[in-house]
């Protein structure tokens, strides 16, 4: 393909309307921001905490209760009230019912364990190894050192006294009760579950999963084994479910389809048919709400089709072709980028996706983080990350009209082609840590898009 159309293919290579005209590559930027912008999340259910990981926020997570929930001795030691020297009186467990001890008294002291209540009168707590105790008599070790921050725990100077709250969190210091610890939108880590229920959440509202349908297309394709002479592995079969499930989809059982507009038009028109009316369950069956937010999953169960292969204008080439049988409505129609240009985003009538991926698997890689990652991303209600920049240590081969797309590994601001990046080998792709996405005619620093893990 020349290039000058490419040029200005932003403004060229439209119909009145602003719509990209069949087969214009549209610059990445762009074809990226359509494809997030296509999506609108799937309703959202309040899910049980063990099942939200990986779904994304539909509503901010607000702490139930204050954090600490009441005041609390932050290291094991004595709690103190007054001025030493103090008199120990007793001892505070972990679990112990806030507030059911008796007040402490001036110049008086309780053993106590990190994250039990400190009892009402606490002046500070005093750590053990910061602590000289002789019999029922307590004072502050001399000298000691700190342990939670500089000084910590220390009597000071001036008669050993000993800072009021140290080592003392009061209730609702880290967050009060009401408050907004995350936004709509982020994603449900480990951490965020672990964060959910120390504020006191069983359940969490989240979006849905988009349901992905993987179809590979090719005669020369196999599955196992050493690929006899002329034919070759199927690369993205096993690429892809990972992927998707890393973006926020659910990946459906992989299809494999020979080539031909026949079976890609057949299986596309299973995809876009009316979803399993009758059969009560399976994979196609709406959440509740689902239709009435305008959602249409096909017979086939699936939100989204990826199609990998027969993106190209060859003769062996269908997809274009069936999706225009089908009336499918084009959003992306090739893309100003290397590799993965002939990928495409459309939309069947009422129904999913098509995400047209090349064959070329490292095309294919690039191509999926350029308009399946985000549409997943979109779908699944996650905000849109930002992602972060760094100087390229070495120049790559910048492209004047094509957005390219680089493996690299990142330290620190700095990111390093590792090379073995040409479209039909994953190789580079395998040893980065990213792909740089270097803008035409290059740029001192660049966007760094992270790879599937
Ligand atoms: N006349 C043109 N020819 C080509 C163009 C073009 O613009 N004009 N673009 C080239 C680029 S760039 C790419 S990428 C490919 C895209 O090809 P298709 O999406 O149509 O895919 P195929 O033709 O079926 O396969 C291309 C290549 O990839 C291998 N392949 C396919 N599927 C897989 C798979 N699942 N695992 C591993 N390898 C796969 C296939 O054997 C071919 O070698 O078109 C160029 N041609
Ligand atoms: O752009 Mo192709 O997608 O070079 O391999």
């Amino acid at each position: 393909m020349g290039t000058a159309g490419l040029r200005h293919g932003a403004r060229d290579e439209r119909e009145a309307g602003g719509r990209p005209r069949p087969g214009a590559a549209v610059p990445w930027e762009e074809a990226r921001r359509a494809a997030t912008e296509a999506a609108v999340p799937l309703p959202a259910r309040e899910v049980p905490l063990k099942r939200a990981r990986g779904r994304a926020l539909a509503a901010p997570l607000i702490a139930s209760l204050p954090h600490p929930a009441f005041d609390t001795a932050a290291m094991d030691g004595y709690a103190v009230a007054g001025d030493p020297p103090w008199t120990v009186v007793g001892r505070v467990p972990a679990g112990r019912e806030p507030g059911t001890g008796a007040p402490l008294a001036p110049g008086r002291a309780v053993e106590i364990a990190t994250g039990a209540p400190t009892p009402p009168g606490t002046l500070a707590v005093l750590p053990y190894e910061l602590s000289d105790r002789d019999g029922g008599t307590l004072r502050p070790a001399r000298g000691g050192a700190g342990c939670d921050g500089p000084g910590a725990g220390r009597a000071d100077a001036e008669g050993g006294r000993l800072p009021a709250g140290r080592n003392v969190r009061r209730r609702g210091e880290e967050c009060p009760a009401g408050c907004e610890v995350l936004p709509a939108g982020a994603l449900v880590t480990p951490a965020v579950l672990g964060l959910a229920a120390s504020l006191g959440h069983d359940v969490l509202p989240v979006h849905g999963c988009p349901r992905v349908a993987v179809v590979v297309t090719g005669d020369e394709l196999v599955r196992a084994g050493l690929p006899p002479a002329g034919r070759v592995r199927d690369a993205l079969g096993p690429l892809l479910p990972g992927l998707v499930e890393w973006a926020g989809g659910r990946p459906l059982p992989l299809t494999c389809l020979p080539d031909g507009r026949g079976p890609l038009v057949a299986e596309l028109a299973r995809a876009a048919g009316p979803s399993g009316a009758g059969s009560g369950s399976g994979p196609g069956e709406p959440w509740p709400g689902e239709r009435a937010a305008g959602w249409a999953r096909g017979a086939s169960g699936a939100d989204v089709v990826v199609v990998c292969g027969a993106s190209s204008r060859g003769p062996a080439d269908h997809l274009r072709p069936a999706l225009r049988e089908l009336g499918a409505e084009f959003t992306v129609d090739a893309v100003a980028c290397r590799p993965g240009h002939p990928q495409l985003l459309a939309r069947l009538p009422g129904g999913p996706f098509v995400v047209g991926l090349p064959g070329n698997p490292y095309a294919a890689l690039a191509a999926a983080l350029t308009l399946l990652v985000p549409l997943l991303g979109g779908l699944s209600g996650r905000a849109v990350p930002v992602h972060p920049r760094a100087r390229l240590t070495a120049a790559p081969r910048i492209d004047a009209v094509r957005t390219r797309l680089v493996p690299v590994t990142v330290q620190g601001c700095t990111a390093t082609p590792v090379g073995h990046d040409r479209p039909a080998l994953l190789w580079g792709a395998s040893l980065a840590d990213a792909l740089a996405v270097v803008p035409p005619g290059g740029a001192p620093a660049v966007e760094l898009l992270p790879l599937p893990r």
